[in-house]
């Protein structure tokens, strides 16, 4: 399987409720790095699994929606622990539905087989969620 990776990263401030949680129950900020990586079993005529550009652009433009953000005010995100393995799979399902809609290539959306998202909030820790395409 060949896979295509690009990374960014995002801002955000946030609270968790429960006593698992110890003080990170009180807002707190966050940077998070993020990878997302592509999967196919075949390269395209040009020999990419897809664009690095359009990869970037569509990664930038997913987490524009959390950054900078307090997350415990967007009505998207009411009621839920925004954790790291939450995010991961709140931006796959994004990058999932933009793939779809053309936003790799029009033609790449029904060739990427799989995504990896992982987000990385500090070097020692980090969470990520995988899964199909198509
Ligand atoms: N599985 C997860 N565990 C924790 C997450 C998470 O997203 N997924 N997040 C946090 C906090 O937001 C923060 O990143 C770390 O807070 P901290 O209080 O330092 O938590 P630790 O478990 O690392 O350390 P403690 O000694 O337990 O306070 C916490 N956990």
């Amino acid at each position: 399987m060949y896979s295509l990776a690009v990374s960014d990263h995002f801002m955000i401030a946030h609270s968790f409720r429960g006593d698992v949680f110890g003080p990170a129950q009180k807002v707190h900020g966050a940077t998070y790095g993020v990878e997302i990586e592509f999967r196919r079993p075949t390269l395209d005529e040009h020999g990419l699994v897809c664009d690095i550009g359009l990869a970037l652009e569509l990664l930038r433009d997913v987490l524009s929606e959390f950054n900078y953000q307090n997350l415990d005010e967007l009505p998207v995100f009411k009621g839920r622990n925004t954790t790291t393995e939450f995010l991961a799979g709140e931006i796959f399902q994004r990058i999932k539905v933009r793939v779809a809609e053309g936003a790799v290539g029009a033609g790449t959306a029904d060739t990427l087989a799989a995504l990896r998202v992982v987000l990385r909030e500090s070097p020692v820790a980090w969470a990520a969620f995988e899964g199909p395409l198509r």
